[in-house]
C-alpha cells in the first residue's frame, strides 16, 4: 500500500509517500533526489539507530548512494544549540558540499534540528524526512517548520526549510514505545478538532485502533493528518494566517514545556494534549464555544492516555504569571499583544488576536495555576 499526499509550494513542491515497507524501498525513491556524486548523510538517533538505520543505509547503497550516519543522543535535550553545534560539526568533519544530501531519520527531535542544520549548513543543503514517530508521520515531517528550542522557549531559533521529500513508512512504528504513539495521537486528534468534525468522530471510535497500530487506521489517521497539513501549508507556508490554525493548543502548550524545561518529563505531544483540553475550556468559559464541546474534547484526548490538566503535568503547581510570561515569546505575538487557536465548537477552530491576559489569567488560576 502506497499513498502519495502532494504538497503544493510551486518550486518547492514535493510528495509525502506514505506506505508499508517504505525502509526498504527508500533507495529508489531518494535516489532521483541526489546529485551526480550521490553522497547523502543520514541523521538518526541512537533508538531509531538500533532498530532501523542498516536496513535504510543498505537500501540507500544498494540504489548507488554513498551514505555516512550520524547518531545523536535521543530526546529533545539533543534539539538545542549544543545539540546543533556538535551536529554541524560531523557534518563539516564529513565535508559534506552543497550538493549533497542530509536525510533526518527519526521523529520531530532529529526532523526539526537536522532539517535546521540542512537550512543553514553551507548556507542550505537539500534534506529528505523520514519519520519515524506517529508525530513526526502526521505533523513535524510535513511543513519546513525547522528550530532548536532554548531555554527561554520552544522553536525560539530557527528557518522555514522544505523537504524534497518525506517518505513514511508505517511498519517503524511497530517498535515505537506506546507513550511516544500517544504523543503522536495528540497531533493526529488536533486535526479534528481544529477543522474535520467528521475525523473527529472516527476518532472517537477509532482511538484504539490507531494505538494498536492496526494498519488501515494508521492508513486513515496519517492519510488524513497529512492531507489536511499539506492542504494549509500550501496555502499559507509561512503562518501569515490560516497556518496558525496547525497551533491549536500550543501556546499553553509551549509554555508549560518551557517551564518543564524540555526533557522527558512532559513530552511535545503531552504538552499539546493539556495546552488542546486548555484551548476548549478556555473557549467556552469565554463563551465562545459550547462546554459540552469542550466536555467532549477533552474526553476524546483522554481517551488515549494523554494528560488534559495542569495537575497530571506536575503536583507542585505552576505560576500563572510564569506560564504568561512565556505566552509572550510565542511566534503568534503581534506587538507585544497575545494571540492563540481558539475554538467555535468540535472542528471549528479560529485565530484570535488581542487576547487580554487578564481574564487569561483568571482562566489559569481555575485550572490550579497559583497567582
Ligand atoms: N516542525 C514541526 O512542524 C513540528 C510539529 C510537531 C512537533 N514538532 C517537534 O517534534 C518534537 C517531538 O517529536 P517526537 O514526538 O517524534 O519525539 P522524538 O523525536 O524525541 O521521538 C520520541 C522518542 O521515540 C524514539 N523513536 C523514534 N522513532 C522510533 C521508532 N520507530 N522505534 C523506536 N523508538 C523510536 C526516539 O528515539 C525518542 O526517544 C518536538 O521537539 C516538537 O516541537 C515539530
Ligand atoms: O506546522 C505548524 O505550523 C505547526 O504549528 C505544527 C505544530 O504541531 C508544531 O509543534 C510546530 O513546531 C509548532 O510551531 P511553532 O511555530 O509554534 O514553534
Ligand atoms: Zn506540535
Amino acid at each position: 500500500m502506497i499513498r502519495t499526499v502532494p504538497v503544493g509550494l510551486g518550486d518547492r513542491a514535493y510528495d509525502v509517500v506514505i506506505g508499508t515497507g517504505m525502509i526498504d524501498k527508500a533507495g529508489e525513491h531518494v535516489l532521483p533526489f541526489l546529485s551526480k556524486r550521490r553522497r547523502c548523510a543520514v541523521v538518526t538517533d541512537a533508538n531509531v539507530g538500533e532498530h532501523h538505520v542498516e536496513r535504510l543505509s543498505v537500501s540507500l547503497e544498494k540504489a548507488g548512494a554513498a551514505v555516512d550516519v550520524i547518531v545523536l543522543p535521543p530526546g529533545e535535550e539533543t534539539k538545542s544549540f549544543e545539540g546543533l553545534a556538535h551536529l554541524s560539526d560531523q557534518l563539516l568533519a564529513l565535508n559534506l558540499e552543497r550538493g549533497d544530501m542530509i536525510v533526518a531519520f527519526g521523529g520531530g527531535v532529529i526532523g526539526d534540528l537536522a532539517g535546521f542544520a540542512a537550512a543553514i549548513y553551507k548556507r542550505g543543503v537539500d534534506f529528505i524526512q523520514i519519520p519515524t514517530t506517529l508525530l513526526a508521520q502526521v505533523d513535524s515531517s510535513v511543513g519546513g517548520k525547522t528550530a532548536i528550542d532554548t531555554p527561554r522557549g520552544k522553536n525560539l531559533i530557527g528557518a522555514f526549510h522544505q523537504p524534497r521529500l518525506v517518505l513514511a513508512d508505517l511498519d517503524v512504528l511497530a517498535t515505537l514505545p506506546a507513550r511516544e504513539l500517544a504523543c503522536g495521537y495528540a497531533e493526529v486528534i488536533k486535526y479534528g478538532l481544529l477543522g474535520d468534525f467528521e475525523f473527529f468522530e472516527w476518532l472517537e471510535k477509532n482511538v484504539h485502533a490507531v494505538l494498536e497500530r492496526d494498519t488501515q487506521a494508521l492508513v486513515r489517521a496519517v492519510g488524513r493528518s497529512v492531507e489536511m497539513k499539506a492542504e494549509i501549508v500550501a496555502e499559507d507556508e509561512k503562518e501569515a494566517g490560516r497556518r496558525a490554525l496547525l497551533n491549536l493548543g500550543h501556546t499553553f502548550g509551549h509554555a508549560i514545556e518551557a517551564e518543564m524545561g524540555f526533557g522527558d518529563a512532559l513530552k511535545h505531544g503531552e504538552a499539546v494534549g493539556v495546552g488542546m483540553a486548555q484551548a476548549f475550556r478556555f473557549s467556552a468559559a469565554q463563551g465562545l464555544c459550547p462546554a459540552q464541546d469542550a466536555v467532549r474534547a477533552v474526553a476524546a484526548i483522554k481517551a488515549a492516555g494523554l494528560p488534559t490538566t495542569l495537575a497530571e503535568v506536575r503536583s507542585q503547581p505552576f505560576g500563572a504569571d510564569a506560564l504568561i510570561a512565556h505566552m509572550g515569546q510565542d511566534k503568534k505575538a503581534e506587538g507585544g499583544a497575545l494571540t492563540f487557536v481558539l475554538v467555535r465548537r468540535i472542528g471549528e477552530a479560529f485565530v484570535a488576536k488581542g487576547v487580554d491576559p487578564a481574564p487569561l489569567r483568571a482562566f489559569l488560576l481555575t485550572e490550579g495555576a497559583t497567582g
